[in-house]
């Protein structure tokens, strides 16, 4: 069956650390367009992520990303979002009818290689990566319209195995 819905905006998300940015700037390239991570949208706004959850706590923060989602899903790119956009009800809606690739990864393969300090939510370590996953999986689920799990292969084999299937899409 193909898929009717335009590649553009291609729209990655999932769990912290299953690697949205590095895999979407490097599909992006592949694919020759440009390249939005919210995550990065947001720091240039307002800053460091860590500042804003500490001053003005998780709430606002979802709405600075709500508005940096919304902004970057009018760009014919790929967009990486941060791992819980998906919990603004706002963004679950923009979503709709956009091409939606959910990267998965195991926590063992999370733990081995994220900086927890950057990462507000799991400065307690990543112990609190499974809860925080299972709490969301089923909206990540829902939300997807195609999944890839980065837990044992390189970055640029994945991003290439990406690419590969966006332009057998396009
Ligand atoms: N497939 C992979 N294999 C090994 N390390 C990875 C892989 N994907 C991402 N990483 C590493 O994990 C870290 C988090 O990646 P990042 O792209 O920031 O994830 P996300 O945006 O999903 O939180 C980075 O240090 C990155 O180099
Ligand atoms: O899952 C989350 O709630 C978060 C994920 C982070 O982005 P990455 O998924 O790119 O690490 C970042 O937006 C913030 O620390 C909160
Ligand atoms: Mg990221």
């Amino acid at each position: 069956m193909t898929d009717a819905r335009p590649l553009y905006p291609l729209v990655f998300i999932g769990p912290m650390g299953a690697g949205k940015t590095r895999i979407g700037r490097r599909v992006a390239k592949a694919l020759d367009v440009r390249f939005f991570d919210t995550d990065k949208m947001i720091v240039a706004e307002h800053g460091p992520i860590p500042e804003i959850f500490e001053s003005r706590g998780e709430a606002v923060f979802r709405e600075f990303e709500k508005e940096a989602v919304a902004t970057a899903l009018a760009e014919r790119a790929v967009v990486s979002l941060g791992g819980g956009a998906v919990l603004h009800p706002q963004t679950r809606e923009a979503l709709t009818g956009h091409t939606v690739v959910l990267l998965n990864a195991t926590a063992e393969a999370v733990a081995a290689r994220i900086n927890t300090s950057k990462r507000p939510l799991l400065k307690n370590g990543t112990g609190d990566w499974q809860r925080i996953y299972d709490e969301r999986r089923a909206i990540y689920e829902e939300l997807a319209t195609t999944t890839f799990d980065t837990s044992t292969e390189p970055i640029e084999r994945i991003a290439g195995k990406i690419a590969t299937w966006a332009r057998g899409r396009a």
